[in-house]
């Protein structure tokens, strides 16, 4: 059974009652493929006498003026309906004011890495993102919480608070879920028409076409990904950038990532892969 709850007193209750490990799952809703792929990884983490717990709560600390805070989709009954098949265990769906009883004056200093490629565009994107994450992580307390590779740079920020400020909680990243034709499962796809739906496909092939050439080097790699997004006139580009896997300057040789966020018409999507610069 699914227990719905929505305050951190109902979540204690229920947490209370409960034996085992805890493996949280966080999310803004709208749940998708994705989503439940994180759900099973983290029913995996706690086996069947464990504890899965689902927060869905679109964060408003994250949104910047102008961004799409009011119109996000909220779904909480199909989101249910989601929980309940992927068997979770407690979902927590809090309202703001339950969240933010006061304008939040203390927040997370996400760090310089909060500054660059999302954060770039997104200005106060990752305070936002890092003071919810810890405070999403006190009021659950699991052994456990689970991030999605599709949203990498948020993942990295998140092992990054967890070392630098010893939360006790393991993180554990899983990877992007993807549509049959490669796009990057994302709750943002719904706001596509079918034409942008086609542009939006711009940014997995040039990811793809990067790989291809990973073996060549970092500008092939860069190039090729650029010419099929430079080809695709529905795609206004954000930044396309090969970084090492903490994020930082891309190696030479070696374990790298590919990152890529772009417009497609008012919507804003983002992907990335991980590519073996220089060959093997
Ligand atoms: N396609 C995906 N594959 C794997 N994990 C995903 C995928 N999409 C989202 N996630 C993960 O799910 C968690 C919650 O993300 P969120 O609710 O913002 O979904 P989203 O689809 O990324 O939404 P948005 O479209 O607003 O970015 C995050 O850890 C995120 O990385
Ligand atoms: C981690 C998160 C739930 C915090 O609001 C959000 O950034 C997301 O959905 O990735
Ligand atoms: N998926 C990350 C949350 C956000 O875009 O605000």
């Amino acid at each position: 059974m699914t227990l719905l709850v929505d305050t951190a007193a109902e979540l204690r209750a229920a947490l209370a009652q409960r034996a085992g490990r805890v493996a949280v799952v966080m999310t803004m809703g709208a749940l998708h493929d994705g989503h439940r792929s994180l759900m099973a990884a983290a029913r995996g983490l706690v086996g069947e006498a464990g504890t899965v717990v689902v927060t869905v709560f679109v964060n408003p600390l994250q949104f910047g003026p102008g961004e799409d805070f009011a119109r996000y989709p909220r779904t909480l009954d199909a989101d249910l309906e989601v929980c309940r098949g992927a068997g979770v265990d407690v979902v927590l769906a809090p309202a703001v004011e339950e969240v933010y009883p006061r304008p939040q004056q203390v927040t997370v200093d996400p760090g310089p890495l909060a500054a660059q490629l999302e954060g770039a565009v997104r200005p106060g994107h990752f305070g936002g993102v890092l003071t919810v994450v810890l405070k999403l992580l006190h009021l659950v307390g699991p052994d456990v919480a689970v991030f999605g590779e599709k949203d990498y740079q948020q993942l990295v920020l998140v092992r990054g608070m967890v070392a630098d400020l010893a939360v006790p909680v393991e993180v554990v990243g899983a990877p992007t879920v993807r549509e049959p034709d490669g796009l990057a499962r994302s709750s943002r796809n719904r706001y596509l028409s079918p034409g942008e739906r086609t542009s939006a496909l711009a940014l997995s092939r040039a990811l793809t076409a990067g790989v291809r050439m990973a073996a060549t080097g970092r500008e092939s790699v860069l190039t090729a990904a650029r010419a099929v997004l430079d080809a695709e006139p529905g795609v206004a580009l954000d930044y396309l950038e090969l970084r090492d896997p903490e994020l930082g300057p891309a190696p030479e040789r070696g374990p790298a990532r590919l990152l890529v966020a772009a417009r497609v018409g008012a919507t804003r999507l983002i992907d990335n892969v991980d590519v073996l610069l220089g060959g093997a």
